[in-house]
């Protein structure tokens, strides 16, 4: 067996020991976009089954966002032809949130839509648990797009409740850093298939993409080291907000008055 295999399976064994992921016995519905983390989730997740003591079922399921192309076709063909139990949701969720009538930016809505969509699918199934494809890199991503995008020190999570626990959103590649991913999924020939979206590779991500693989170019340390910084917080050497200091209105005042230019 290949290195890269044993890394990869090593590493979402952790996210699924260490965050508690998955209990014996459960259904999980598996988001899958046609992208290379949730195409390798999947078939990860199947595999462990077959190498491990322990139970659970899969049910892959892919939300068409309507951009008229043959991907949805291509995922169910791919689904029954690795015999995965699946679903396949029409929808014109990417088609909406391109249009006209839509003020925010498209892949704010369309990822608002999709995840109702797919919190209902797994209600529907009767099942608790939500698998995203989530890797190392889009959690880090996600962190610098909020603190520079949304004034606010925020990631995501690798297991995430909703709805007082009935749907229970999980990330098994949380540890898995992009680069892997794609070795192993090029390795196992794990076809990736886009869903013709305008607005892949267009987003704020891309460009925060860009700064941080500069970074990691300087220091192999630096994805690691982020990573590890987002639960090793030092409130202690962090300043109060502003609204909360004694006196903090005038300062307020004083900031939004030098915005404004006034
Ligand atoms: N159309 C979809 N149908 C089902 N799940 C989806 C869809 N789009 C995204 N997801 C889920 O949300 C996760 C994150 O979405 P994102 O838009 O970052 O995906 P991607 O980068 O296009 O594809 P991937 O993460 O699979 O490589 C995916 O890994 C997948 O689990």
């Amino acid at each position: 067996m290949a290195f890269i295999d044993q890394e990869v399976r090593r590493l979402v064994g952790k996210a699924i020991h260490h965050y508690g992921l998955i209990e014996d016995g459960e259904t999980i519905v598996v988001a899958v976009s046609g992208g290379k983390d949730s195409m390798l989730l999947l078939w990860l997740l199947r595999e462990r089954l077959s190498r491990l003591p322990i139970r659970y079922d899969l049910v892959a399921v892919h939300v068409d966002p309507g951009f008229e192309t043959e991907s949805a076709g291509l995922l169910e063909d791919y689904f029954k032809r690795e015999g995965f139990r699946h679903e396949i949701i029409r929808t014109d969720h990417g088609v909406k949130a391109h249009g006209p009538e839509n003020r925010e930016n498209p892949c704010f809505l369309c990822a608002r839509l999709r995840r109702t969509t797919l919190f209902k699918k797994a209600h529907e199934l009767g099942c608790r648990k939500l698998a995203f494809g989530h890797n190392q890199d889009d959690f880090i991503e996600t962190f610098f797009i909020n603190i520079c995008y949304g004034a606010q020190v925020a990631a995501m999570l690798p297991k995430q409740e909703f709805f007082n626990g009935e749907v229970t959103v999980i990330r098994p590649l949380a540890l898995v850093p992009a680069e892997k991913v794609e070795r192993l999924s090029r390795r196992l020939n794990i076809p990736v298939i886009r869903n013709g979206c305008p607005s892949s590779n267009k987003n704020k991500r891309m460009e925060i993409r860009t700064l941080l693989d500069s970074l990691y170019r300087k220091s192999p340390k630096v994805r690691g080291n982020v990573f590890h910084a987002m639960s090793h917080v030092n409130l202690a050497y962090l300043p109060p907000p502003l609204n909360a200091m004694p006196g903090s209105s005038t300062l307020l005042q004083t900031l939004a008055v030098q915005k404004d230019g006034s």
